[in-house]
Parts: C-alpha cells; sequence; structure tokens
C-alpha cells in the first residue's frame, strides 16, 4: 500500500540546511498499522508531511497503491487516498466552523452527494450523536474536537490515514477512547495507519510493527509483537526507553 525507498527530506539551504530524513526505508502492507517512533526532531512528523505531499525538498520514492506521491501534485484523487490527522485538535479546526461546516467542505470537495445522510454516518463513525452537528469547537471537548478531526478525514473515504501524534494532546482516560476508536475504524473501513508517537504504549496498543528514528534515520524496524513474545518483557522496555529517546 505504501513504499518508501531512498528518502531524503530537508528544510532551508546551505549553511543552515537541515536534513531532516536521511535514506529512510519501509513499507506498509494494505490493512496494516504501522508506528514511527523515536526521540524528538528524530523526522517521524518529516515523514508524514512528505507522505501527504505537503513537504516538496526530497528525493527518493514514495509510492502510495503503486502510484508516486508528487509534491504538489494533489488532485481529489490523492486525498481519496490519502488523509491524515494532526496532533491538536485545538488548532486543526477553524473556531467559526461548526461541524456542519467542516464535514460539509470535506464532502463537497470530494464532489460527494447526499450530505445529510453523510454527515450523520461520519458523526456516528466516530461515536459523536447527531447533536453534535450544529455545535462549535468551543463547544466541544478535546476528545470530542479530535473525533471531529478524524470525521473529517474519514469523510474523502481514504485508504491510508496518517495520524500524527493524534492523543498527545488529550488527557489519558480520553486517549484510551481515541485509541479504542481508532482501532474500531482500522477494523471496519479496511483503513492502513501510519501514525507518529513518541510515546511507545500507545504504538504498542494499536500498531503491528513499527520503525525506530535516531537523527533522521530509521534505525531499526519490528513488530510489536514479536518483540513483546520474542524478546522479553526486558528488552521490551530497553527499546521503549531508547525509543522514547
Ligand atoms: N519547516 C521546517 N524548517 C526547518 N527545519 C524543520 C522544519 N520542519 C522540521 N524541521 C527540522 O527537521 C527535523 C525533524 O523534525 P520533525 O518534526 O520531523 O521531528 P519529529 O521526530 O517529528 O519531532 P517531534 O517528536 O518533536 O515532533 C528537526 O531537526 C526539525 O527542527
Amino acid at each position: 500500500m505504501l513504499t518508501i525507498d531512498d528518502l531524503d527530506v530537508w528544510f532551508g539551504y546551505p549553511p543552515d540546511r537541515v536534513d531532516a530524513v536521511r535514506n529512510a526505508a519501509f513499507s506498509v502492507a494494505k490493512g496494516e498499522s504501522f508506528g514511527l517512533v523515536g526521540e524528538s526532531g528524530s523526522g517521524k512528523s518529516t515523514i508524514l508531511r512528505a507522505v501527504a505531499g505537503l513537504i516538496d525538498s526530497w528525493s527518493g520514492r514514495i509510492e502510495v497503491d503503486g502510484h508516486p506521491v508528487h509534491a504538489r501534485r494533489r488532485d481529489r484523487a490523492f486525498y481519496k487516498t490519502v488523509q491524515m490527522v494532526f496532533q491538536d485538535p485545538y488548532a486543526s479546526l477553524h473556531p467559526r466552523h461548526s461541524v456542519d461546516a467542516v464535514l460539509s467542505e470535506a464532502l463537497s470537495l470530494q464532489g460527494m452527494d447526499d450530505i445529510d445522510r453523510r454527515i450523520a454516518k461520519l458523526l456516528e463513525d466516530v461515536g459523536l450523536g447527531r447533536g453534535f452537528r450544529f455545535r462549535y469547537p468551543h463547544q466541544l471537548s478535546g476528545g470530542q474536537r479530535q473525533r471531529v478531526a478524524i470525521a473529517r478525514a474519514l469523510a474523502a473515504e481514504p485508504r491510508l490515514l496518517l495520524l500524527d501524534e493524534p492523543t498527545s494532546a488529550l488527557d489519558v482516560s480520553v486517549q484510551a477512547e481515541i485509541l479504542n476508536l481508532l482501532t474500531d475504524l482500522r477494523a471496519e473501513h479496511g483503513l492502513t495507519y501510519v501514525m507518529v508517537s513518541h510515546d511507545l504504549a500507545v504504538v504498542g496498543h494499536i500498531c503491528d510493527r513499527l520503525a525506530v528514528m535516531q537523527h533522521g534515520r530509521i534505525v531499526e524496524v519490528m513488530s510489536v509483537e514479536a518483540l513483546r513474545k520474542g524478546a522479553g518483557e526486558q528488552e521490551y522496555t530497553r527499546h521503549l526507553i531508547a525509543a522514547s529517546g
């Protein structure tokens, strides 16, 4: 579903150029949930943004379902394939746009009809009742806002969801609710996830495999399950500590 090969991403120009990602390579199968972990500044979000077509200063290969991703050449078909959910639902929703406006716009951008029915279904999918439809962001809790952000991403009926620290701005109890929601949505919609987190417990909860990043490089790719079973608790904890920075 997603193939990344020989990916270099940089920002700025010499002498201030930052090489944020170097020679990254991994692939994610359809329906898989893949985590990117590592210390702050190691390049995790940069990889997601390159896959989402939000950065154009990169070289290498990024393919989604066999189609190369081109920075700045994103069209309706691209958004139907790839959507992103950001860390901070407070920042990612416009304060003056109601839930109805957010979801209507996302559906209209995809040329979808039957907007009323689709909004009701999206709200139901993310565990919000119809009563939330005409609320504004300030009338929602942090978890409810993130549910709206997830619904907005789902509006395009994407196959690949890029999740950039989707729970780290939330209280611990709400984090678990959102992680459970994401787990259910993956099963129900046959989604593929690539999720960035600095929290290995979160990645362990939701991912099948993970890559550990350090200084822009992927230093290890491992299965969450094999690591737990094969390497034993001590080794797992060692990786948790190393990966958390
Ligand atoms: N727009 C930008 N301009 C210049 N440098 C950038 C830009 N975005 C990211 N960087 C740099 O690229 C490197 C990787 O950043 P990135 O945000 O991918 O790290 P991260 O692993 O996601 O970190 P965190 O966990 O703190 O979010 C960092 O050194 C960062 O300062």
